[in-house]
């Protein structure tokens, strides 16, 4: 181990969900020994997804309590274990939502370790000796190097944060399903932290984006701050017809049950739908929809290390940010009702380090 490593288990404070209510109260509980591989790092900055709540209020009926969410996390590195060679102390670095994989299976060794079926979520999940996960809702978290990115030199902490899970979730796809040379004609279906990310994403790519959202309230931040090129209420049906056919993709982001039909409409010949959201309901859809005009419905989960290095990366060269709402531990609570209840523009980030976390528990 580095000289400077712990031999004991450190203590961290996070905030907790204790049952499928989902409010977060101070929890504090011991991290692992930072081991060879580990890197240690002082929670800074951890942005709020919409998963947050599917798994702090149970939506998919696997949730473990008590359960620290988070897993948009910027931190800096306080110790690293003996064979670290990618960080040391001081470095600005990420985590997203996945902690461990098995590294010997096809998607691991194909740098897809997101679809390892071994693979170890930050949180809601236990590492093998049975200790659970916890999230960056805390003021730390002991993160094996391989799952730990170093947030480019001059990006901002706070404006990194939703690069790691919304940023790269749209990337991922749009790269892997060959979408994202430029000329392309996008959308993106609901507007909200994913959503955000998408538009500004297929932008910097190069594509014609239209957002589709559920109201018409939108439209003016779509289309003058966030540079979408056209607005679509998925609730005015001459504009939908009128938008037949006309897309490359749809990326599609709604967390709730919802009808697919509509936006296969509007995908033309080969086009895919892409479907994001998390949703514990079946989707449904008539097959000539897909049939006629040879279209494609995908998922897709997160992306790999390799793809959050190359988000943060892009971003960086393209001058790409997040639109975010900073705020304090102490307002999580109301910050994940306002989330639940669309009233965000367009990611909330709590300043974990600001928060004086130790002083709370
Ligand atoms: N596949 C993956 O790897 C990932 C999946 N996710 C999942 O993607 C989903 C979106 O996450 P996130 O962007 O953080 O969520 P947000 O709540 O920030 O955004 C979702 C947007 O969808 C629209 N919307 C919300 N509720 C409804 C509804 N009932 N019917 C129709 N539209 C609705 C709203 O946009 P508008 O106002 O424009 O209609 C809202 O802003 C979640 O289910 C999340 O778990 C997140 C990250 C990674
Ligand atoms: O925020 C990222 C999580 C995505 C996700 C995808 C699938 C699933 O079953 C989840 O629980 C979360
Ligand atoms: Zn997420
Ligand atoms: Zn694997």
């Amino acid at each position: 181990m580095a000289s400077g490593a712990t031999e004991t288990e450190r203590t961290a404070v996070g905030w907790a969900a204790r049952d499928a209510g989902g409010h977060l109260s101070p929890f504090s509980y011991t991290l692992r020994k930072t081991g060879p591989e580990d890197v240690a790092i002082k929670v800074l900055y951890c942005g709020i997804c919409h998963t947050d709540i599917h798994q702090a209020k149970n939506h998919l009926g696997m949730s473990r309590y008590p359960m620290v969410p988070g897993h948009e996390v910027v931190g800096e590195v306080e110790e690293v274990g003996a064979e670290v060679t990618k960080f040391r102390a001081g470095d600005v670095v990420g985590v997203g939502l996945i902690v461990g994989c098995c590294r010997q299976c096809h998607p691991c060794k194909s740098s897809n370790e997101q679809y390892c079926p071994k693979k170890i979520w930050s949180y809601n999940d236990v590492y093998p000796d049975g200790k659970p996960t916890q999230g960056g809702f805390s003021s730390a978290m002991v993160v094996d190097q391989k799952f730990v990115v170093k947030i480019p030199a001059g990006m901002a902490p706070e404006q990194a944060a939703p690069l790691l899970c919304a940023g790269v979730t749209v990337y991922s796809p749009l790269k892997r399903f060959n979408l994202a040379a430029p000329g392309l004609r996008g959308g993106v279906l609901g507007l909200g932290g994913v959503g955000h990310m998408g538009v500004k994403l297929a932008k910097a790519m190069g594509h014609h984006v239209t957002v589709i959202s559920s109201s018409d309230k939108k439209r003016g931040e779509a289309v003058d701050h966030l540079g979408a090129d056209a607005f679509l209420a998925s609730s005015d049906g001459a504009a939908m017809a009128a938008a037949a056919g006309t897309l490359d993709y749809v990326i599609d982001t709604v967390p709730a049950h919802h009808p697919l039909e509509p936006y296969l409409a509007l995908l033309g010949l080969d086009g895919k739908l892409i479907v994001m959201g998390v949703i514990g309901q079946p989707l449904s859809f008539l097959s000539p929809m897909l049939m006629l005009g040879r279209k494609s419905i995908a998922g897709s989960f997160v992306g790999s290390v390799e793809e959050a290095e190359e988000t943060l990366a892009f971003c960086k060269d393209k001058g790409v940010t997040s639109q975010i709402e900073v705020v304090k531990m102490g307002y999580v609570n109301e910050a994940l009702e306002r989330l639940e209840r669309n009233d965000v523009r367009y990611r909330f980030v709590v300043d974990v380090a600001g928060s004086n976390l130790d002083g709370a528990a």
